[in-house]
């Protein structure tokens, strides 16, 4: 049986609910855990990476990103509509409800209505395992302040950390492809489940916010385990931080004290980076590890032999040229490169059809490309020595931007995670009259 075989003797969403009750006490223990939380939510035993696995939705962080990366994800970017701080405040706790229903396997909302009442819940994944959904939710730059307003009165809370991304060399950003007041990202191992769980979740918001921009990804895992691969074909998450080790998360991934109402929460930067396949799969082999910086077949780094072997920055071949060549990602992305910098990285892959494209040159080409690429997901305790720092060498030297093109991009203040009883974002209104 694979890690994700749904054969395994399971519970289905409806079946599910008696027991979902014992699992979220069992759920609250660990996520009071700190340190354990992370690590036991960041390595799941094998059974429990089924379609049946639950993924708490309580805890001391946010499930969705430390947790071992599920096969589908999809992240909504809303634009905010409210006026009254307290509509926001009414959202993020119906959002909480029901995000802890939905990971639990239940529906969004209970389903006793009337018959010449609408359902409240569409019931899409009625009978459905519940997939290990995790629901990660995002405060924008926009929530503090929009157009120079301070609509809810909370820009004197906005973290210094949740700066506006620069522009970058080369970005060719789409407007409607950028920014939000919110961000929710689904992930979970049956798509279905996904989508259930967001459009539930932004029926909820119906009147206070609404989706200005949606992306949705895939991951498969190899039936071996292991890294997975991207579109491009290379293994890619091989040099993350370990999820499993606290320290390293509460370095890279967790705010602390200088986060205030942030501390627990994280940092996330995403990027809709297209890549230009037709023109990758027709790159040789050779210059496709030049340009990763590794191995196609097996991932370790050039000079090396085995995937998790470090980078040898250093090696010259016979003619003192660099074996992992100056301007490759791997090389140019590396913490020794950037002064320490490191991010979790947790992308999905996308694929969004095809495009029309029309080259206003000799010899006058058009015709049809895959709209397909990388959905990069990226998790820090501050992005300015983090994402900003990494990319603002990537943007300038990378030789991968010969086939990449960023189109989308937002950053988000992810809360810490919620205890029983409260909501998500509740640090951050404390001590605000009403
Ligand atoms: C600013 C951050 C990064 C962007 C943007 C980015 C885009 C991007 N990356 C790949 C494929 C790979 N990336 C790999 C390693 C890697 N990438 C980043 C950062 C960004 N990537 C980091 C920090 C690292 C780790 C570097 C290190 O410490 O060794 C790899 C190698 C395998 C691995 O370690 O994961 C691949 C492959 C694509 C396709 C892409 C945009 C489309
Ligand atoms: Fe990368």
């Amino acid at each position: 049986m694979s890690a994700y075989d749904d054969s395994a003797p399971g519970l289905s969403r409806r079946r599910f609910l008696g027991a979902a009750s014992s699992l979220a006490v069992a759920a609250g223990v660990i996520g009071t855990g700190g340190a354990a939380a992370a690590e036991s939510l960041a390595k799941p035993h094998a059974a429990a990476r089924t379609m049946s696995g639950v993924e708490p939705f309580y805890g001391v962080h946010q499930g969705g990103i430390v947790t071992a990366q599920q096969t589908h994800s999809l992240f909504a970017a809303l634009d905010l509509e409210a006026t009254a701080r307290a509509d926001v405040i009414a959202l993020l706790k119906r959002w909480t409800v029901a995000a802890n229903r939905l990971s639990r396997g239940e529906t969004a909302q209970p389903l006793a209505v009337p018959k010449d009442a609408a359902p409240l819940d569409g019931g899409s994944a009625e009978g459905l395992r519940p997939a290990r959904l995790t629901v990660t939710f995002g405060f924008g730059p926009g929530l503090f302040i929009s157009d120079g307003k301070d609509r809810y009165g909370l820009a004197s809370r906005r973290p210094d950390a949740l700066v506006d991304l620069p522009k970058f060399n080369g970005d060719q950003l789409v407007a409607e492809k950028c920014g939000g007041d919110l961000s929710i990202q689904v992930c979970a191992d049956d798509p279905q489940v996904a989508f259930h769980a967001l459009r539930e979740l932004l029926a909820l918001a119906d009147g206070v916010a609404s989706i200005k921009w949606m992306q949705s990804g895939f991951a498969s895992p190899p039936a071996a385990g292991g890294t997975g691969r991207n579109l491009m074909g290379f293994k890619d998450g091989t040099n993350n931080p370990a999820t499993h080790s606290s320290d390293a998360m509460n370095k890279v991934v967790w705010a602390g004290d200088e986060g205030g109402w942030m501390k627990e929460g994280s940092y996330v930067v995403v990027r809709r980076i297209r890549i230009a396949l037709e023109h990758w799969d027709k790159t040789e082999l050779g210059f496709q590890e030049e340009v990763v910086g590794r191995d196609k077949a097996n991932g370790a780094p050039l000079g090396k032999t085995h995937e998790f072997d470090p980078l040898d920055l250093n090696a010259e071949d016979k003619d003192g040229n660099p074996v992992i060549p100056a301007n490759a990602h791997a090389r140019l992305s590396s913490a020794a490169e950037n002064d320490g910098a490191q991010i979790l990285r947790r992308a999905y892959s996308y694929n969004d059809g095809v495009g029309f494209y029309a080259e206003r040159w000799p010899p006058w080409r058009q015709g049809i490309m895959l709209d397909a690429g990388l959905f990069f997901v990226a998790y820090q305790r501050d992005p300015r020595t983090g994402f900003i720092k990494i990319n603002k060498k990537l943007a300038t030297e990378d030789i991968m931007n010969q086939f990449t093109t960023h189109v989308g991009s937002a950053i988000f203040a992810c809360p810490p995670g919620v205890s029983e009883g409260s909501f998500i974002g509740a640090t951050l209104f404390e001590g605000l009259a009403g």
